[in-house]
């Protein structure tokens, strides 16, 4: 078994909180409040600003010219595919990109990014690869689990999400992602694969934490 199955076993009941979620599961359905959307895509806007740096660390901490191409895509798709959605969206809501790229961060938001951000920079490879793999894997499982719910992909509202999140595409870079964490994390030490499972296992509390932020329209107390 490769590290990220063991500890997508260890973990399922922090795991499935993820896609049980009151906000994925009426995402899922058509019946989430369109507030609550509008909140959570102006956030995640911001949060894959952030997280595409996290693809351009890859770049460089790459050990072969395969794995630097690769990242490079993962760039290029966050920032032209997926961030492309999110900009149709807003223009849906009648939001312009100054108004996006200028939103302020919640603490939900800026907590989960530059904990990602000090892993990658501060880290090894396996360590940035880990911050990032539930996020893609999550989504990818979101986007299949939720594409099975008669409606949700034709859905005139969220179908475009769940297309997106459910695609072949999107499946394989996380696919990629799920390959080269467990190459990396083959042959180390058990204190180093302590320390993946940390940052594996908080960055999957992050994805539950950035649901309920959105569920909540949480900003700063004041
Ligand atoms: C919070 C969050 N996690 C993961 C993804 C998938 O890229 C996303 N768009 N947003």
């Amino acid at each position: 078994m490769g590290f990220s199955a063991h500890l997508y076993e260890k973990l399922q009941p922090i795991w499935r909180k993820n896609i049980t979620h009151p906000f994925v599961q009426e995402l899922g359905h058509g019946t989430l409040d369109v507030e609550k959307f509008r909140f959570y895509m102006i956030q995640d806007y911001l949060y894959l600003i952030d997280y595409a740096k996290l693809f351009a660390l890859g770049a460089i901490k790459a050990d072969s010219v395969e794995t630097m191409g690769k990242f490079a895509a993962l760039l290029d798709s966050t920032m032209n595919e997926e961030m492309a959605l999110h900009r149709a969206y807003a223009a849906r809501f009648g939001i312009s990109l100054e108004e996006l790229e200028q939103a302020e961060r919640s603490p939900i938001t800026l907590a989960y990014t530059h904990y990602m951000l000090h892993a990658a920079q501060n880290g090894s490879l396996a360590d940035l690869v880990a911050a990032l793999l539930p996020c893609m894997w999550s989504y990818w499982e979101i986007g299949k689990e939720l594409s099975q719910i008669p409606g949700a992909s034709e859905h005139a509202y969220y179908g475009e999400w769940v297309r997106m999140y459910s695609s072949e595409e999107f499946g394989d870079l996380a696919r990629w992602c799920l390959d080269l964490f467990d190459q990396l994390a083959e042959g180390k030490q058990q204190a180093e694969l302590d320390k993946l499972e940390t940052i594996f296992l908080n960055t999957t509390r992050y994805e539950t934490m950035f649901w309920e932020m959105a569920y909540r329209k949480e900003l700063w107390p004041a």
